[in-house]
């Protein structure tokens, strides 16, 4: 039997606070990124791998932390821990960078007597000495090649977006099944390059290699153009024309196609030919161009490797990974051209968007001792934070100005910790465009210069690129979903750029009462004006950079951008940036409540269903996501509004099941209902409860699912407990519904005066839903609620977010309401082709 949501869920257990005592900033306090040392802060980690190529090291460590959900009875026996898995990355002849990093962070300390440092790639043998030495660890080697497929096999069963086709700048996630994944060829671009053909798990063998790879491109760039860096030399090819190096067919046979072969005259015959005939010294060359030739020289020449390979095998799927394809568009569009051109479109060229981590996440998946290898998609949530440090729960600093007054801070606040610059910079790299080349192809295998969209790459420091992967152990797939594999949250695909732009202004607009209302919530001091200028510059930089690359994050709907700013209210420290607004409309509906109920007992069963249908739908009004309610609130009262919105409530509604819901409800209908509540108030005091009380009172069983983190002003899991016994204390079947479910234990402490008679025992719960989001996406769901779920014959899900925003399409394994005001005119015009603030009552029987 469930329990109900305790005090398990704290502050403390879900934002990490730093030890900052005798925090030093250490090396020189001019130099760009200095490390911050901390030396009494364990960040409780245990786990770290590395893998040292011949150009880059890239390093995976693993932070324990007591996500929300971690706390989970019946999770306590699981050995698998919640925590964060972090991917960084240092150029391998900066290796003294990199054992700094591990020792200012005590990553190699562990949590026990000796961690366990998991080490592949060459330099697990060139430097052990060196970490010997420089940290006093012993390495454990792990195989490079075992290592690049078990990380490869992980990220296409573990994450759900990591895969993607990438033509003509067009960036297409593809949903891999798992019982379809083998054979596929692994190809990976680092400094040389090694193709695999994996046939299952820890199945593969080394089919082929080149070693004209990435450690090519670059060692051959350097020499040529004189760059200083690898991205550099990337961003010189977005300027090059490489016709004035490469020999094209045309030069060849006078400007004409050689069509008999399927050549056209823009095809390159010999990359660099061009240079033979002409006198010219290395300095009348264009780096820009020469650095494309390259680049191109070398893509194809991997593409048609690759195909061939592929061929002789009979594989159709080539995945590329390495660290050489750097996210870069040109890069990925000229290896799919060359898959594509030399296959007649038999084979699709794949790529990984943790493409340079496969040898790291494979040495990490080979250390069994944190039991993560079994690690299932469900489990793992991405999130992209922009690095503003936990510091005791402040953000130091003064309040920020222009990006451009960040350098005189710096220099005369070296005594505090200096996130503002970090993040000034970080916020600078994310807003920085990025290349999105759409290479037009002639069709018969030429490539005309690329057309990028900017002219610089984004930087990897602002981390942007992959996330920080967190793995909530208890998350479950929701066990009523009718077709969990086909199952899509998102009702609106944000990948038509209207639709886009659209959400985006509306969440742009709304910011400035967001940020007003997160700093009245911490009491609207210094500190918390400081933290919401940088939440909202932190949140908008997450908005340029996905109206530049949609695909960045993964693939984007509206309930990803909901969640994101939800997320980054959260690693500025705002906890629940609604907590007054809650507060004040949770005690103006308890108040009315009483005359409520008396209203609504007067009624007859029939009346009475349509009634308190009414009340939800009505109630729905207070959402304070909405631009347009948030206009209402400063027009009127609470009390004002709400009775405006019943007088409104005429059936028919633009979507009305409700004579067929009326037909199925009649005593005991149904055994177990999950009711999704959405907004505190009104919302759930006058709508949900009353409705939950129906149901009681019809011997049906009732869980209450709400939010197990703060969203907007949704009700949480940890308030409704105390909400509902307040309500109890004026009603005997919510008060004996609450007892036999359990709720009110702690509550009744406090309402001794309540008589104890023996009252009618059908239980109302409630359960954390294990999301802190206006929307719900039912893949990832506490086991809590997965646990109640099995046994529910009656979903209710309720609000915009919930239940048109996400899941309006999503079908159920039994009787389902999905009730809604909308609050948005676009959405209405768009989703039930009505107007703002019409209803959605949809009822979808199981037949
Ligand atoms: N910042 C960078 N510095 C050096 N090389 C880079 C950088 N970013 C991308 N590269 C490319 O990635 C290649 C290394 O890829 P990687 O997968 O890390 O292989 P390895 O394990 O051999 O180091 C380099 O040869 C270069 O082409
Ligand atoms: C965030 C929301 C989904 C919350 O709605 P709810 O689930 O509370 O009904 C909604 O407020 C919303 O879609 N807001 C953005 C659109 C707008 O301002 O119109
Ligand atoms: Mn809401």
């Amino acid at each position: 039997m469930v329990s109900p949501v305790g005090t398990s869920i704290q502050r403390s257990s879900i934002r990490p606070l730093l030890d900052l005592s005798d925090a030093a900033i250490h090396g020189n306090f001019e130099e760009r990124d200095p490390t911050i040392l901390l030396p009494n802060q364990s960040d409780d980690i245990s786990h770290l791998s590395l893998d040292i190529g011949g150009s880059l090291i890239k390093l995976i460590y693993f932070s324990r932390h007591e996500d929300f959900l971690v706390n989970d009875k019946r999770n306590k026996s699981s050995p698998i821990l919640g925590g964060r898995l972090h991917f960084i990355k240092f150029e391998t002849h900066k290796i003294n960078e990199c054992l700094e990093f591990i020792r200012s962070k005590q990553l190699h300390i562990g949590d026990g007597d000796n961690a366990v440092i998991k080490v592949t790639g060459g330099g697990a043998y060139k430097f052990a000495d060196l970490f010997k030495e420089k940290l006093g660890v012993s390495i454990e080697k792990e195989d490079e090649i075992d290592c690049l497929v078990t990380g490869a096999n992980f990220l296409l069963q573990a994450i759900r977006h990591e895969a993607f086709t990438h033509r003509e700048g067009h960036k297409e996630f593809v949903q891999i099944d798992h019982n379809e994944l083998y054979p596929y060829l692994l190809v990976n671009i680092g400094s040389g390059v090694s193709m695999m053909k994996v046939d299952g798990d820890r199945k593969f063998q080394r089919v082929n290699g080149t070693n004209v790879g990435g450690g090519t491109y670059w060692g051959l760039g350097k020499l040529l153009t004189k760059c200083n860096s690898f991205d550099e030399l990337l961003e010189l090819s977005q300027k090059g024309d490489s016709r004035s190096v490469d020999m094209l067919v045309g030069d060849i046979y006078g400007g004409l196609d050689y069509s008999k072969i399927g050549l056209s005259a823009a095809t390159i015959a010999s990359s660099f030919g061009k240079v033979i005939s002409e006198d010219k010294e290395i300095e009348d060359y264009r780096p820009e161009d020469i650095s494309l030739s390259l680049l191109r020289m070398i893509s194809y020449n991997i593409g048609q490797i690759s195909y061939l390979t592929a061929l002789q095998l009979g594989i159709k799927r080539i995945f590329f990974g390495g660290y050489f394809i750097r996210g870069h568009a040109y890069t990925m569009d000229t290896i799919s051209f060359a898959i594509q051109f030399w296959s007649k479109g038999g084979a699709e060229a794949m790529f990984l968007r943790h493409e340079g981590f496969l040898g790291a996440l494979g040495a990490f998946m080979s250390n069994n001792k944190h039991g993560l290898d079994h690690l299932m998609v469900h489990q793992l949530v991405e999130r992209f934070p922009m690095g503003a440090p936990y510091t005791g729960g402040k953000i130091h600093g003064p309040a920020l100005g222009n990006l451009s007054e960040k350098a005189s801070f710096y220099t005369t606040h070296v005594h505090v910790i200096s996130w503002m610059e970090k993040f000034v910079q970080k916020g600078t790299q994310i807003t920085d465009p990025v290349p999105m080349a759409s290479p037009r192809t002639t069709g018969l295998g030429g490539f005309e210069a690329p057309s990028s969209k900017g002219d610089i790459l984004r930087s990897d420091e602002s981390n942007l690129n992959v996330g920080v992967l967190h793995l909530v152990p208890s998350l479950e797939v929701f066990p009523l979903l009718a077709n969990p594999k086909s199952y899509e949250p998102n009702t609106i695909d944000l990948a038509d750029p209207n639709e886009l732009e659209y959400w985006f202004t509306v969440l742009s607009e709304h910011l400035p009462d967001l940020v007003d209302k997160a700093v009245a919530s911490e009491g609207g001091t210094d500190d918390a004006r400081r933290r919401g200028d940088a939440f909202a510059r932190a949140f908008s930089a997450h908005l340029a950079r996905l109206m530049e690359e949609p695909a960045a994050y993964g693939k984007l709907g509206l309930a990803n951008l909901l969640e994101l700013r939800e997320e980054c209210l959260r690693e500025f420290n705002f906890f629940d940036a609604y907590r007054t607004i809650k507060q004040r409309e949770n005690e103006a509906s308890l108040a009315v409540l009483p005359d409520l109920l008396l209203e609504l007992d007067s009624m007859n069963e029939e009346t009475r269903l349509l009634t308190l249908i009414e009340g939800v739908l009505a109630a729905n009004i207070f959402d304070w996501g909405s631009s347009a309610c948030v206009d209402l609130y400063h027009k009127g009262t609470i009390i004002e509004i709400y009775r405006m919105s019943r007088k409104k409530m005429q059936r028919p509604w633009r979507v009305d099941d409700f004579d067929a819901f009326r037909e199925r409800m009649g005593f005991g209908a149904h055994k177990r209902a999950l009711l999704f509540v959405d907004n505190s108030g009104a919302d759930v005091i006058l709508g949900m409860l009353p409705l939950a009380r129906e149901l009681l009172r019809r011997g049906t069983e009732v869980v209450l699912v709400a939010n197990s983190l703060p969203a907007l002003n949704d009700v949480t899991a940890v308030e409704l407990p105390k909400i509902v016994a307040e309500a109890a204390k004026h009603c005997d079947i919510l008060r004996g519904a609450a007892e036999a479910g359990g709720l009110l234990v702690d509550a009744m402490n406090n309402i001794l005066e309540v008589s104890r008679q023996k009252l009618p025992s059908t239980p109302l719960m409630v359960v954390g839903n294990g999301c802190g989001s206006p929307c719900i996406d039912l893949r990832q769901v506490s086991s809590d609620l997965a646990a109640v779920a099995k046994d529910a014959d009656l979903v209710i899900l309720e609000g915009m977010g919930r239940a048109l925003h996400t899941n309006y399409n999503a079908r159920f394994k039994c009787d389902t309401l999905k009730l809604a005001m909308v609050k948005n005119q676009r959405l209405a015009e768009k989703l039930i082709k009505g107007n703002i603030y019409d209803c959605v009552c949809r009822y979808e029987p199981l037949r």
